[in-house]
Formats: structure tokens, sequence, C-alpha cells
């Protein structure tokens, strides 16, 4: 069978978290869509839903959450918010590659990577698992690891960067045809998250896969990804392509993340940090804009309307300051 790379289309996705005050929104009225054979990036600070959002994908939020409303439509396996049980673990691995946030410390510490790569194998009814051992070893040894000594190791044996690669090796090992990256590099340095960027992308051109790479470093998204869509509170406050979006971020969210960024070249004194905090399940503002309480733009129909995502060509902003300019300059 010739695997396609999927599109994903997210819609209406709402996740909430049970918690004292009641089941609060950690992802809330989420629209997204993942073309096929685009890399897209979702940044936002900690706390902004980016995981719960990935986890959504797989339909793998675990209690105290649950998804309360929305879709998650991926092509050739329908919508998986209704997938459930056998269904649902086939599609994870074989259909949808992932690296979990925790992916290293995820690893079995009893077993060799390379039995917990047969394991995998095997629950996935791969039968050529020669085959796969050797994509593995293929994989590792493209990451800058030596594949053969790696799948002898038990976790404890490698370093926090290495656990890292292993992620990412069983993440694409299956030949996944969409693959989520959750922080795939955070314990990396610098000059070997440029190398596992440069392999991601390789690999997504090699073979035609849809991916999402999950990030809190803009960095990494401008990078890797194709297109940018920006977090914050549970909701989506822009998205667009990254270049466009780098070079002329609309909302005042994405301008404050950007600003943020020590440059390389240049004056380090130039970052400014983002002002204050983004808020928690319990602090983010129940109507009106969830930003407001950080921006420089606010206005007073900010404290009780949600602003809605303005599409403006391949664009989209949530915003009432800058919906207001488009509209003057219109
Ligand atoms: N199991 C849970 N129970 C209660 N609240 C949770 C749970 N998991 C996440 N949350 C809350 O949901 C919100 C979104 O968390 P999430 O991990 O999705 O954000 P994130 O953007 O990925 O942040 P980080 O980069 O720190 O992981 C946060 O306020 C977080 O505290």
């Amino acid at each position: 069978m010739v695997q396609q790379a999927p599109g994903v289309r997210i819609g209406g996705l709402t996740v909430v978290y049970k918690t004292p005050a009641g089941e609060l929104p950690a992802v809330r009225d989420i629209s997204l869509t993942l073309e096929p054979g685009s890399i897209t990036g979702i940044v936002g600070e900690s706390g902004s839903g980016k995981s719960t959002l990935a986890l959504s994908l797989l339909n793998a939020v675990q209690p105290p959450g649950r998804i309360a409303a929305g879709s998650v439509e991926i092509d050739g396996l329908g919508d998986v918010v209704g997938l459930s049980g056998e269904q649902l673990r086939k599609a994870r691995g074989k259909h949808i590659g992932y690296v979990f946030q925790a992916a290293q410390n995820s690893l079995n510490p009893l077993k060799t990577v390379g039995k917990q790569l047969l394991d995998l194998g095997r629950s996935h009814g791969v039968d050529d698992l020669r085959g796969l051992v050797r994509e593995a070893k293929e994989l590792l040894g493209r990451m800058g690891l030596d594949g053969a000594r790696v799948l002898d190791s038990h976790q404890h044996e490698l370093s926090g960067g290495m656990r890292q690669r292993v992620g990412i090796m069983l993440a694409l090992v299956l030949n996944a045809h969409l693959v989520v990256l959750d922080e795939p590099t955070t314990a990396l340095d610098m000059i070997t998250q440029a190398n596992i960027l440069k392999i991601v992308r390789e690999v997504h051109a090699e073979r035609g896969l849809t991916t999402l790479v999950i990030t809190h470093d803009i960095g990494v998204v401008a990078e890797v990804a194709d297109r940018l869509a920006v977090m914050y509170g549970g909701r989506l406050v822009e998205q667009g392509p990254t270049r466009e979006v780098l070079g002329a971020p609309r909302h005042p969210y994405t301008r404050g993340l950007i600003r943020a960024i020590p440059r390389l070249v240049g004056d380090i004194d130039e970052a400014q940090a983002l002002p204050g905090r983004p808020p928690t399940l319990a602090t983010v503002p129940k109507q009106g804009c969830v930003f407001r309480e950080r921006c420089p733009l606010r206005m007073d129909v900010c404290d009780t309307v949600d602003p809605e995502a303005v599409a403006d060509g391949p664009r989209t902003v949530a915003c009432h300051a800058v919906t207001v300019t488009v509209k003057e300059h219109a």
C-alpha cells in the first residue's frame, strides 16, 4: 500500500482538566489544519496548551483530562476522537509516530533499547524485524550515534541528548506518515540541535510526511517549520507561513515572543523579555482576550469579547487591535 502524507483537520477542539475549581480548559476551541506534506510548528510559553493539543492528535489525553469538544480528522484514520482501544493502539506508532516531551524518561529502564524496539515492532505486527533493526541503526547513525551500541544499551547508559535521539528514532522507525514531535531537541546543545532538525527536515522530505513540531523555542520553528501557529492561554492567537509570521508578526504576543529572542549577532541587550507571566488554568480569563493582562494594545473590548481568528490570505490572527487596524487599511 502506498501511504501518502495525511492531512489533519482539527476543528473546534476543547480539552479540559479536572481541578479543585471544576473542569477548566487547557485548549479552547482550536481549529487548525495541517496540510499534507507540511511541517507545522506550534510555539508558546510553558502552560499554553501545546502538549495537550499534541496528545489530542493521538487521542491520548489522560484523566484528569478529557477532550470535551471538537474533532481531529486524520486522512486514512477518520476522527481520532471517536477511536478507542485496539484501533487507537494500532494507529499510534504505525500511522502516527510521536516523541513526547518526556521522551528522555519514557524508555523502560529494565530493557535495552533494542529489546524495546523489537517489542514496538511486534506490537504493530512488523514481520521483518531484522529490517526494523537495520532501519533503527540507520536512523541512529544519521543522528550521529553508534546504532549497534545504542540498541545494546539501557536507558541509564545514555545521556539526555542520546535518549532524545532514541525517541526520535522510535517515532520514525515504523514509517508513520504523520509525525508529532513534542520538544524534540530540548536536551541538546545548539550544534546537535541544528543537526537533528536538519535530519527531521530530510526524513520529512524523503518519506513525504506530515509533521507537527511543538516547542517553546521560536528558533526551532524558524529552522524547521513551513507554517507556524502561536498558542497562548489555550487559544491559537496567530498562524500563517513561518517566514511571514516571523518577518511581520501581527499579534502582540507573537511580537513579544520574537523580541524576547537574544540575537546571535547584534546587541544581546536588545532582547526584551516579555513582561509578566503566562496564565495558569486557574487564572486564564474566562471571558475576553486571554492575553490582555500582558498586552500593550489592550482596549476596553478586550475585557469582555474573545477576539475571533480573522483570516487574511494564508494568515489568521485573533486580536481586536490588529483587526481594527486591518479594517482601517482595507
Ligand atoms: N494532568 C493535568 N492536570 C491538571 N492540569 C494539567 C494537567 N496537564 C496539564 N495541565 C495544565 O494544562 C495547561 C496546559 O498544559 P500543557 O502541558 O498542555 O502546556 P504546554 O504549552 O505544553 O506547556 P509545557 O511546555 O510546560 O509542557 C497548563 O496550565 C497545565 O498546568
